[in-house]
């Protein structure tokens, strides 16, 4: 059939220089291979070559090995060709060892991937993949709805598995002939295991190598933190090789509003959407009150993407020290989980009588159990992966008798599905004594938007300083992109002082990093900007005397020493 005939092309037309050169560079790792690869698929996505399946097939192993974004670009231009083609795609069992499962199960499914990666971008209805989408047989769809399944019971969450299972949904609700699959249900499920390891891989490419972020200083110190963060990436970007950074830069500020009366232009969410995650400096400036500029931007952002999880870990960094006499790094390791959806910050109240005495203002705070258990989970699921198992449930259920104590509820329920974390709760007011007094005696902590809002600057500053610790503001389902932001706000006291401490901007770099798959250069970041504050580099807040481009220098250096890249080699 045409498969074996394509097959025997591919080993004619394409071995000397496709096959053979794809397979040394796969095998090898060998950067210079990516090259080859994307030209060899691009070529050949241009030609409209038939033998393109070759390309495709190691093109994908090449980008599984190297997990080079570049390589991305081979699947996805070697699919393109394949559904512009019509072209049917070696589907041949394969015989491999475990090992070896996801590279060669990647290449089998390279068709189905590529159009995936295709399909699953936001913009997917605009490219070749969708558009072939009706061509694509019934059975194809057998590995996606598998492997939305297998995603779920594996707990994958990703934009691909969300997007893959948007896509089964849509099947269901437009099918109307079913269609007998030609594959067994097993050969599917073991395609869909393939396939979940694959499209993790292609999952973290494609975030890496192809998709944006944005950066979005914003106001006061946001520019001059955001631009040290972005120098610091870029540093770890160039001496690692290992990833690429493209930033799109948003100047919704302060500034834009004043000029034109809105911090986000018409159709901002909308194109903020098709990034991958959101650098974020602080919104607030002297001439405009503080409601506007927070619901003007940061809240405006953080709601309508559902980023519900706001993170916030803390810790005293190696070289610098705690206010706290006793407290030593290592006695104060703490990660707050915020709600960061509703609560008292839903934005539900009203004002009337206006500068009357008798003036009357509302500010409703709602809690639904909805909101309420997938935050708490979170946070346990949180609490689980770190080395404590330790959970605190901050409340305040003795005085707030209806929605807090709906929280605790909530939050022994879901600890029933946590048997191995250890739980507690306390009263918010106590919790401030006990993060003074004991900070050893917590690990993770979750508590509603406004409660957590205040721990957390209370928890930066028994750190050490507000200028050092992270928020990330997450969509855990992964369908809209995350934010990332030091927790501090615009310091208008020292805006433009070149004195801000640019190390809670690096910590959210990092976390951000994390978030996108890329937890060793995360870990090296830090490991760097620990070693520069053991250094004694230290900015005024930590008590030393550095500006934010010295620490910021040094961080950099550190990073491309850690690397062995010769200094001023970059
Ligand atoms: N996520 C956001 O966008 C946030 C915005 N804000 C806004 O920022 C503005 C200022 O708010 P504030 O209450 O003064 O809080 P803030 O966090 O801006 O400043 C509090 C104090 O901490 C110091 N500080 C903050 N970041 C520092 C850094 N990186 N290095 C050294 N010192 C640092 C400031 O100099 C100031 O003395 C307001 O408009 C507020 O609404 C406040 C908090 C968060
Ligand atoms: C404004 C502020 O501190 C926050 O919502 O994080």
């Amino acid at each position: 059939g045409p498969r074996v005939i394509n097959r025997i092309k591919a080993e004619h037309m394409h071995d000397s220089i496709d096959r053979t050169e794809f397979k040394h560079a796969a095998l090898d790792r060998e950067p210079v291979g990516n090259a080859a690869i994307r030209n060899g698929a691009k070529a050949a996505a241009l030609n409209r070559e038939p033998v393109i399946n070759a390309a495709i097939r190691n093109g994908a192993k090449a980008a599984a090995l190297n997990r080079e974004p570049g390589s991305n670009a081979a699947i996805r231009n070697g699919a393109k060709a394949a559904a512009l083609n019509r072209e049917p795609i070696d589907r041949e069992p394969v015989n491999l060892k475990p090992e070896e499962l996801s590279f060669e199960a990647a290449a089998v499914q390279a068709e189905l991937a590529g159009f995936a990666v295709e399909h699953l971008d936001d913009s997917g209805a605009e490219n070749v993949g969708y558009a072939a989408l009706p061509e694509i047989e019934q059975w194809n769809r057998a590995p996606v709805a598998a492997f939305v399944s297998l995603a779920e019971e594996a707990n994958v969450v990703n934009r691909p598995a969300a997007a893959a299972k948007k896509l089964v949904n849509e099947d269901a609700a437009t099918t109307t002939t079913t269609q007998a699959p030609t594959h067994s249900a097993d050969a599917a499920r073991a395609n869909a295991a393939s396939f979940v390891d694959f499209i993790r891989n292609i999952d973290r490419v494609h975030h890496l190598g192809l998709r944006l972020r944005v950066c979005m200083p914003a106001d006061g110190i946001g520019p001059e933190v955001i631009g040290a963060g972005v120098e610091v990436l870029k540093a770890l970007s160039d001496a690692s090789g290992g990833f690429k950074l493209h930033f799109e830069d948003y100047d919704w500020s302060s500034e834009t509003y004043k000029k034109l009366g809105k911090y986000i232009p018409d159709g901002g969410l909308e194109s903020l959407k098709k990034h991958d995650a959101i650098l974020f400096g602080a919104v607030g400036a002297p001439d405009v009150p503080d409601h506007i500029s927070l619901w003007g931007l940061r809240l405006a952002i953080c709601q309508p993407l559902q980023q519900y999880a706001n993170v916030r870990p803390t810790k005293i960094l190696k070289g610098t020290e705690s206010p706290l006499r006793k407290a030593k790094t290592g006695d104060l390791d703490w990660v707050i989980v915020r709600e960061n959806s509703e609560g008292e910050y839903a934005g539900q109240g009203g004002r009337s009588h206006r500068g009357l005495p008798w003036e009357t203002a509302t500010e409703v705070s709602i809690f639904t159990r909805h909101c309420v258990e997938r935050l708490i989970r979170f946070a346990f699921e949180i609490a689980q992966k770190r080395p404590k198992k330790h959970i605190t449930v901050v409340t305040k259920s003795n005085a707030q008798r209806n929605g807090m104590v709906m929280w605790d509820e909530v939050a022994a329920d879901v600890a029933k599905e946590f048997p191995d974390v250890h739980v507690d709760k306390m009263l918010v007011d106590a919790m401030t004594c006990r993060m003074v007094l004991q900070p050893n005696s917590l690990d993770t902590i979750v508590a509603t938007n406004l409660h957590a809002d205040i721990l957390s600057d209370l928890a930066a500053a028994l750190a050490g300083s507000i200028g050092i610790a992270p928020t990330s503001n997450l969509d855990p389902t992964r369908q809209n992109p995350s934010m990332f932001e030091p927790i501090h706000g615009s310091a208008f006291d020292i805006t433009g002082k070149g004195v801000a401490n640019p190390v809670g901007t690096f910590w959210t770099a990092a976390e951000m990093m994390r978030w996108l798959g890329e937890e060793q250069a995360a870990d090296r970041l830090m490991r760097c900007v620990e070693t520069v504050c053991g250094n004694g580099i230290l900015t005024r807040d930590l008590g030393g005397t550095a500006g934010t481009k010295e620490v910021t220098d040094a961080v950099c250096a550190e990073i491309r020493r850690s690397y062995g890249v010769a200094k001023g080699n970059t």
